[in-house]
């Protein structure tokens, strides 16, 4: 039977669009020497194979079909994480706009979410058998991929500060309007709750942090503390 390494610790971390989840976990994965997972990129990645070979993405009968082809591989060094599609690098064209307003219906097909759990906990397990664990981020981790996580966090902040973040990163590209970005947020974080199959929720058991008001570097260090308190209490 596989066992986890003792010291093994497995933290998940949700919430919706902009709270920093990304940012987060992979500072804190690297501060702490841990494996880091965005599930994210895995359901961009599933719906940039969709679009590209020509599925309707509000079929969700023909994306069901097709959702078993793709081969969806992750790269989990928190230094330079990877994602790739039948052997392509997806890192660049997941991030499209195309992709971004595609991903919430592909994501909520069941047999979507089935396959893409399964290689979650693959690569969780994996973290936990070979390493010192890993940090998992996306809006199901602490609710129905690892239930069993030994952290489980939810990050919230403000819809005005999300966008004014996201419209930060956008300057001078597309010069983002922040009612619109706002708009987008405010309507990917709808779909992403109203599913039924495995909503973006807060586990009963989560750590709620409100980012509005701190710095990425408070909210990193907030969460290390919180790795570092359940680490020592298992000792
Ligand atoms: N506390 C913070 N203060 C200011 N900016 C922040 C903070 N946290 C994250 N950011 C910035 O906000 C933007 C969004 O952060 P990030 O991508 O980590 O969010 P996310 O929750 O993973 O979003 P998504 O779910 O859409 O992928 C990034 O530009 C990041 O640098
Ligand atoms: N556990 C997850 C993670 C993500 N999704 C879906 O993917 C979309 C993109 O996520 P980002 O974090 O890269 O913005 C998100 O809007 C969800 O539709 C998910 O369903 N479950």
């Amino acid at each position: 039977m596989e066992t986890a390494a003792p010291s093994a610790v497995i933290v998940a971390i949700d919430g919706p669009s902009g709270t920093g989840k990304s940012s987060t976990s992979k500072a804190v994965a690297a501060k702490l020497g841990l494996r880091y997972l965005d599930t994210g990129a895995q359901y961009r990645a599933i719906t940039w194979w969709m679009i590209s070979n020509g599925v309707d993405t509000d079929d969700a009968q023909a994306v069901a079909v097709a959702a078993g082809k793709p081969s969806i591989v992750s790269g989990t060094d928190p230094a330079a994480p990877t994602i790739t599609v039948d052997g392509l690098d997806a890192a660049g064209p997941i991030r499209t706009q195309e992709v971004t307003s595609r991903v919430s219906a592909v994501s909520a097909v069941p047999e979507v979410r089935t396959l893409i759990t399964e290689l979650q906990r693959a690569i969780a397990a994996e973290a936990a058998r070979d390493a010192d664990g890993i940090v998992v981020e996306g809006r199901d981790i602490g609710t129905t991929v690892l239930p069993d996580a030994d952290l489980k966090i939810f990050l919230t902040a403000s819809a005005e500060a999300r966008a004014a973040r996201r419209s930060g990163e956008l300057r001078g590209k597309e010069a983002a309007d922040l009612a619109a970005t706002k708009a987008a947020l405010i309507r990917r974080d709808a779909a992403d709750s109203g599913r039924k199959t495995s909503p973006l929720a807060k586990a009963g058991d989560a750590v709620e942090v409100d980012t509005t008001e701190l710095t990425l570097d408070q909210v990193i260090e907030c969460v290390v503390t919180l790795v570092e308190e359940k680490r020592a209490g298992r000792k």
